[in-house]
């Protein structure tokens, strides 16, 4: 029985990971459930799964979700975003599913792998805040990691076993590697006008053509950020070099990416749109389970078709791939700054095109000195959100 931590499990990959956790309660029990502040879902999910411990980081919250499960289930409730990090440690946790949205993930994610737990890595963005620390702590305890994201998961899947067993440590070539070739949808402007642009409104933006997700995750799909971020993921995850990498659009989610051999060879892994595959490939691995999803009917599938990403429609998609090149301080700088502006269009406060106008000042205007701690990538993240709060407010 492996006990899992699932942080996250209010959001859409923590509620496909319970499913997939409901359907074998012989193999997997899910013993720490995590939230922001939506006390409610928490509760029910408390109700159903009877967690030792769940974690609400807003105190509130906390309060609120104690109070409704008092004198019903024994589990004990926790607030605060140091509870996150103490129950990433709890002795009885073998599993992580980190599944917090943004860098808030990445303190709790560290604290499993430093205590050499085995980490399903859905949360992109500590890889992209923090990418050589957060690999250096995996090897140093010896921690599993296994990416979640479909196209990361896609990517592992059709990697030989020897790169498995060491990610982000092998070279590439060294295994007869020529390429990853990252696919991404295009999202739901990849043929919108670009002249209609400005009148985007936010939950235009988060109807994804595929994936049902949360709304963050959402618009930087629509933006193309996303893929941006899956970049610099899949940089550190599988120790690529910049020509070793290659995003293609892919509108029908079919193909969740591929890896290119030197031998001409291509291997993908296919399947239906739908996260439960991939979380369920990496809390079984290397064996495999039902995750409840529809066998892929090829008779149905239709056309897969490819294009090259243009990078007047996606500007937020050449940000990254520059930044990912230019340095870990770039990174970080590029997150903190989206994740401030993905907050602000969501809110009404600025227009979809003003997303990439906030990342590139603020990759312009940080300072990009070289960071080699944590503590001062931190730093560097709260002055990026400092900036890019500063141009949302005078509106340039
Ligand atoms: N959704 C998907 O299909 C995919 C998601 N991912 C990645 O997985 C991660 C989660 O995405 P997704 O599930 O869509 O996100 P959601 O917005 O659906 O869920 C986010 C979860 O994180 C919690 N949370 C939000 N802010 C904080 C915080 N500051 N501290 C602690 N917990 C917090 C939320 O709690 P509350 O509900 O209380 O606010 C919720 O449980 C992201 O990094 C995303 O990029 C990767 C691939 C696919
Ligand atoms: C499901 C998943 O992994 C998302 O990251 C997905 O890739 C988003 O779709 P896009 O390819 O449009 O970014
Ligand atoms: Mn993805």
């Amino acid at each position: 029985m492996q006990n899992v931590a699932v942080f996250g499990a209010t959001g859409s990959i923590g509620g496909n990971t319970l499913d997939v956790i409901r359907r074998h309660p012989d193999l997997y029990r899910a013993s720490v459930l995590t939230a922001h502040s939506n006390a409610e879902v928490m509760a029910g999910l408390c109700l159903e799964f009877v967690p030792d411990v769940a974690v609400m980081v807003d105190p509130q919250a906390a309060k609120q979700l104690a109070a409704q499960l008092k004198g019903l289930v024994p589990t004990e409730v926790l607030a605060g975003e140091q509870a996150l990090v103490d129950v990433a440690q709890l002795p009885q946790v073998d599993t992580v599913m980190a599944a917090i949205v943004g860098a808030a993930g990445l303190a709790s994610t560290l604290a499993a792998v430093r205590l050499g737990k085995r980490v399903l890595l859905a949360n992109k963005e500590a890889l992209v805040v923090s990418g050589r620390l957060f690999m250096d702590a995996v090897k140093e305890s010896g921690a599993t990691l296994l990416p979640v994201d479909s196209e990361h998961n896609a990517i592992f899947q059709s990697l030989p076993e020897a790169v498995q067993g060491q990610l982000g440590r092998c070279d590439l070539a060294q295994h007869g590697i020529s390429h990853l070739l990252l696919t991404g949808s295009g999202g739901p402007f990849r043929t919108r006008d670009l002249a209609s642009f400005d009148s985007i409104t936010p939950d235009q933006a988060c109807a994804h053509p595929n994936w049902s997700m949360g709304r963050k995750i959402s618009v930087d799909s629509a933006t193309m950020m996303n893929k941006g971020l899956e970049y610099v993921e899949a940089r550190w995850l599988f120790n690529t070099r910049p020509d070793q990498i290659q995003v293609v659009i892919h509108p029908q989610s079919v193909i969740h990416s591929m890896v290119q051999y030197q031998d001409g060879s291509v291997l993908a892994q296919m399947g239906q749109p739908d996260m439960r595959t991939p979380i369920a490939h990496s809390l079984a691995y290397p064996q495999r389970i039902a995750a409840g999803v529809e066998p892929l009917d090829f008779f149905k599938v239709g056309q897969l078709t490819f294009e090259a990403p243009d990078y007047a429609r996606y500007p937020c998609l050449k940000l990254a791939i520059d930044a990912c090149h230019q340095g870990q301080e770039a990174t970080t700088v590029l997150n903190a700054a989206n994740e401030i502006a993905v907050a602000a269009f969501l809110a009404g406060q600025i227009g979809f095109s003003d997303i990439a106008r906030v990342n590139g000042y603020c990759l312009e205007h940080a300072d990009l000195a070289h960071c080699s701690s944590l503590q001062g990538l931190a730093e560097l993240d709260k002055q990026s959100r400092s900036l890019a709060s500063g141009w949302i407010s005078r509106g340039k």
